[in-house]
């Protein structure tokens, strides 16, 4: 039987050399491993010697600590009948102030979530995470970078193109059902990086669900979350790690997975942004910072939130060289993620990528990148031939079923769903395909309406849109300022 232990005792042990943590009731040691904690040591120091269960288990299955770590580092149970008042209080996270897009929820809001049947469209999906989730996770789904200007452009850009519907074309039966990348679907659209819920929902709705390198789940266990996996696909998104056998051991295993059919190397994010929303609560939310410990002032600015301790181990050193040697790791589709220019569309192409999803990472990476669909129209204009030699997925602000029909008439061949999907897993797997039937509903209506009765009827096809609240955003054919001709250095020498 695991030996009980005093709360009392478990609060002494507050240091990043010393620290042990209770999680649903058992009490961990978990010193050796807080350095290699995908989130940041610096979380885990944040909650030693008290309980952390509840934002553990916001982020984690119950099992992973469990499978995770040696027979020697969990310590026993916690003696429920030696928790004190005092020791309670200290292990209850406070809740953090207002910021950024997400306000957190008032408390007897957060007990009452509106029933999935009163969600009608996407945005519900997200209002209601916004009112009900904690202000951690609204403020790390919802949040982008520095003044959110990439993010309202995504969402803004697919409204500015309108359609040109046609009539009377006996739309009695409509196909949403496509390829990507060679699998069928339901329907042409991506789930994001991701927990359980968001495999098994997909899995419900016919959909890809894309498993991140950043997860509280590895892959195999998302795998094993969703029954029957076998026919089912999943893509895996990957960002190279500054430790890069370790990428290739993640690429080999995915060898080994016959369901996980493509790779998108997610190429936007060399380093990660300054996400405000995430740092502020992140400062306010958790708490004194432990070292040695005696709390200490936790980090300050950029690299304080969720994100940046995340995103810590993402190589910023890649170059278009090392698709080679991720070709060397591993036999599947190489789709890269994060294309912004025709330039790298083209370069991708020549690459011999079987694929380019036009992103902005949902306005997380650089501030004032192009909305997606912008960058879409200029790879439309400038390289037609990429929409043909290999797909062209989007994703970024796409939040309607009308969105997806216009992915298409701009020549994409799906789209990705990050934040509405991401909120949906708070009521399971059932809000995720919810989360997924209703854009169907959507898609096939917005088609019905149009005169569309197969979505390959109009792949490519710009007859069925006006662009031109865009077109006169696109950049220009030709530089419009000339180069400057004379090098600074020999400006400085002339003085
Ligand atoms: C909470 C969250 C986590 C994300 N994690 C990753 C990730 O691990 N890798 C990645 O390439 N993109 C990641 N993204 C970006 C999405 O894949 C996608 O590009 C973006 O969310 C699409 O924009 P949307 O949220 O407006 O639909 C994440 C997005 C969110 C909201």
């Amino acid at each position: 039987m695991a030996p009980k232990i005093d709360a009392a005792v478990i609060a002494r042990h507050t240091s990043a050399d010393d620290c042990w943590v209770v999680v649903n009731g058992k009490v961990y040691d978990l010193t050796n491993f807080a350095p290699e904690h995908p989130g940041g040591a610096d979380i885990i120091y944040t909650w030693a010697g008290k309980d952390a269960s509840e934002i553990y288990n916001e982020f984690h299955t119950p099992q992973r600590i469990e499978s995770e770590l040696p027979a020697a580092e969990k310590l026993g149970d916690l003696d429920e009948s030696t928790v004190t008042e005092t020791w309670r209080q200290r292990s209850s996270s406070p809740q953090a102030p207002p910021s950024g897009p997400a306000a957190p929820a008032s408390p007897g809001e957060k007990k009452r979530p509106p029933p999935l049947s009163a969600l009608i469209n996407l945005r519900d999906f997200e209002e209601a995470f916004k009112k009900h989730g904690s202000a951690k996770s609204n403020a790390y789904i919802a949040g982008a970078s520095n003044d959110l200007l990439s993010l309202r452009a995504n969402a803004r850009d697919w409204q500015r193109l309108w359609f040109r519907p046609r009539i009377l074309r006996n739309v009695g039966r409509v196909k949403t059902e496509t390829t990507m990348l060679g699998q069928p679907v339901a329907m042409p659209t991506g789930g994001p990086e991701g927990e359980a819920a968001l495999g098994g929902g997909a899995a419900v709705a016919g959909i890809i669900h894309c498993v991140s390198t950043v997860g509280s789940l590895t892959v195999e266990e998302t795998l094993a979350s969703v029954p029957d996996n076998r026919h089912h696909p999943f893509w895996f998104q990957l960002y190279v790690n500054r430790n890069r056998p370790k990428t290739e051991a993640a690429l080999r295993r995915l060898d080994r997975l016959p369901q996980v059919k493509a790779v998108l190397v997610t190429v936007d994010l060399p380093v990660v942004s300054k996400r405000e929303a995430d740092e502020r609560v992140r400062a306010a939310d958790l708490g004194p910072m432990l070292v040695d410990g005696e709390p200490v002032e936790g980090p300050k600015g950029r690299g304080a939130g969720l994100a940046a301790s995340t995103g810590a181990f993402i190589d910023s050193t890649m170059t278009w060289e090392d698709l080679r040697w991720i070709r060397r790791c591993t036999k599947l589709p190489i789709v890269l993620k994060g294309i912004q220019s025709a330039a790298d569309a083209r370069k991708a192409l020549q690459m011999g990528c079987a694929g380019i999803v036009v992103s902005n990472h949902g306005g997380r990476a650089l501030d004032n990148a192009p909305s997606s669909v912008l960058v879409l129209l200029e790879l439309r204009r400038d390289c037609p031939e990429v929409f043909e030699k290999m797909e062209v997925y989007v994703d970024g602000g796409v939040r309607r079923g009308s969105d997806i029909l216009k992915a298409f008439c701009l020549g994409a061949r799906g789209v990705g769903i990050g934040r509405p999907f991401q909120c949906a897993i708070a009521y399971g797997k059932d809000g995720v395909a919810h989360c997924a039937s209703i854009l169907k509903d959507e898609l096939e209506t917005a088609m019905r309406l149009c005169g569309v009765t197969d979505l390959a009827q109009v792949r490519g096809d710009l007859s069925w849109l006006n662009t031109s609240e865009l077109d006169g955003l696109l950049p220009p054919t030709e530089e419009r300022y000339p180069p400057l001709r004379s090098a600074w250095g020999r400006l400085w020498s002339k003085l």
